[in-house]
């Protein structure tokens, strides 16, 4: 009987992909909210790191920080969204960084542990809070030592991420996941893509989870559903 319970509660699970860059703060204060989620609705979360730079190449956008007024506008929402998000963010003065080794180095945690995402959500937090919370560099490979090590890697398992980043096929990996969401109309990040019955739904930002949980049927009970500690 409980194994046709848990049969049926599988089997009706929502997948929701969740694109980010450890470059945007959005993506950080989404991805908290749906790790406060991911137990509480029934969802299979799927993380899909992605290269920010790649969408503003392909689309010929222009960098959100570079714009004075889009700048200032930035600030002012991240630090009102941060409070009622319960995620503390102290952003840096200069905005625009070079994320592609960083992002390079996350998409090989999430191909060496494609089950298991704890590690990944464990290094991905630890690069957001050194950028975002303690303005440290995040793209030179002492940092991402520094972060892997922080996170709980062992100095061994650190060296073989590095070498994996560098790598051909991972770099093929976070090229195609970044084409991904451009196919499915992504400009900019978070992009979480919900899959219902069949359908797929598009969302972009940390401030749409009222219309994703209309859309896969679950309940929005603000950002903090539980108490948790990051
Ligand atoms: N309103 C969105 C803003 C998200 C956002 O500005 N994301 C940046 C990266 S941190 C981006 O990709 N911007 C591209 C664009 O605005 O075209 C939210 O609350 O999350």
């Amino acid at each position: 009987m409980l194994i046709m319970v848990i049969l049926q509660m599988s089997s009706s699970r929502k997948v929701v992909e969740f694109f980010y860059d450890v470059v945007s703060p959005y993506s950080w204060l989404a991805f908290e909210v749906l790790c406060r989620y991911k137990n509480v609705w029934n969802i299979d979360l799927k993380y899909k790191p992605a290269f920010l730079g790649g969408f503003f190449f392909f689309l010929g956008n222009i960098e959100p920080g570079s714009v004075d007024n889009k700048q200032r506008y930035l600030l002012a929402d991240l630090k009102l969204i941060s409070e009622y998000y319960g995620v503390p963010l102290n952003p840096p003065p200069v905005f625009n960084k070079e994320t592609l080794l960083e992002m390079r180095f996350v998409t090989a945690i999430a191909e060496k542990n494609q089950e298991e995402n704890v590690l990944l959500e464990k290094v991905s937090r630890e690069l957001w809070k050194r950028a975002w919370q303690n303005n440290l560099d995040n793209t030179q490979p002492p940092s991402l030592i520094e972060a892997g090590l922080q996170a709980g890697l062992s100095a061994n398992e650190v060296e073989e991420l590095l070498t994996n980043a560098k790598s051909q096929p991972i770099k093929d990996k976070l090229k195609s996941v970044t084409q991904e969401a451009l196919e499915k109309n992504a400009f900019g990040l978070p992009f979480i893509v919900c899959h219902v019955n069949g359908k797929v739904e598009v969302f972009f930002g940390c401030d749409r989870f009222e219309l994703i949980a209309h859309r896969i049927g679950e309940k929005w009970a603000g950002p903090c559903p539980i108490k948790t500690t990051m």
